[in-house]
């Protein structure tokens, strides 16, 4: 089965020009890492967060988002992971796509130019109308007001 495929406007920033597109490390891949787009390698010490640059703008389409996620490598290997995961990129915003990095390790971190450090999935988001009411229409549910463990371990 073929999935859908969306055309997104993108373009590089000039500290971008000689790093690859965002891309997918397989055929199947949901999201597509980014690369940072930094002129000189950056150390990451222990609790230290980051805003690193990807060197991409983008213009996501109305209807959709973009998401910055950590990638599970750094993440279990090195304690480096998206701090405000996952991050949201507006469909109108038009400034470059970075990602705040923080080492959650007892141990410093490199991140060198070209670094794959994070990956952005573009995913569909409709616009919520709230229709406040006093009362919900279907008044009971399974789980109620059961919640933060009330299911048990
Ligand atoms: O990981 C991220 C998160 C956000 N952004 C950019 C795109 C997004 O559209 C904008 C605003 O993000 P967000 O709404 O999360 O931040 P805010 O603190 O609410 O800022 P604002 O007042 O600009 O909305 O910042 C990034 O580049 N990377
Ligand atoms: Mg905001």
């Amino acid at each position: 089965m073929q999935r859908d495929k969306i055309k997104v406007e993108i373009k590089k920033l000039s500290h971008g020009k000689s790093l690859p597109l965002p891309c997918y490390a397989t055929m199947q891949s949901a999201g597509m890492d980014l690369y940072a787009a930094l002129d000189d390698s950056v150390i990451l010490n222990p609790l230290e967060r980051l805003l690193i640059p990807t060197g991409i703008v983008i213009a996501i389409p109305n209807g959709f988002e973009g998401q910055v996620r950590p990638r599970s490598g750094l993440a279990a290997k090195h304690g480096i992971t998206v701090l405000n995961s996952p991050g949201t990129i507006d469909s109108d915003y038009r400034g470059e796509v970075k990602v705040c990095l923080i080492n959650l390790s007892n141990q410093p971190y490199e991140i060198k130019r070209g670094d794959r450090i994070a990956q952005i999935l573009i995913t569909p988001v409709p616009e919520i109308i709230w229709n406040n009411i006093e009362e919900f229409y279907a008044k009971e549910t399974a789980r109620n007001e059961g919640g933060f463990g009330s299911s048990g371990r």
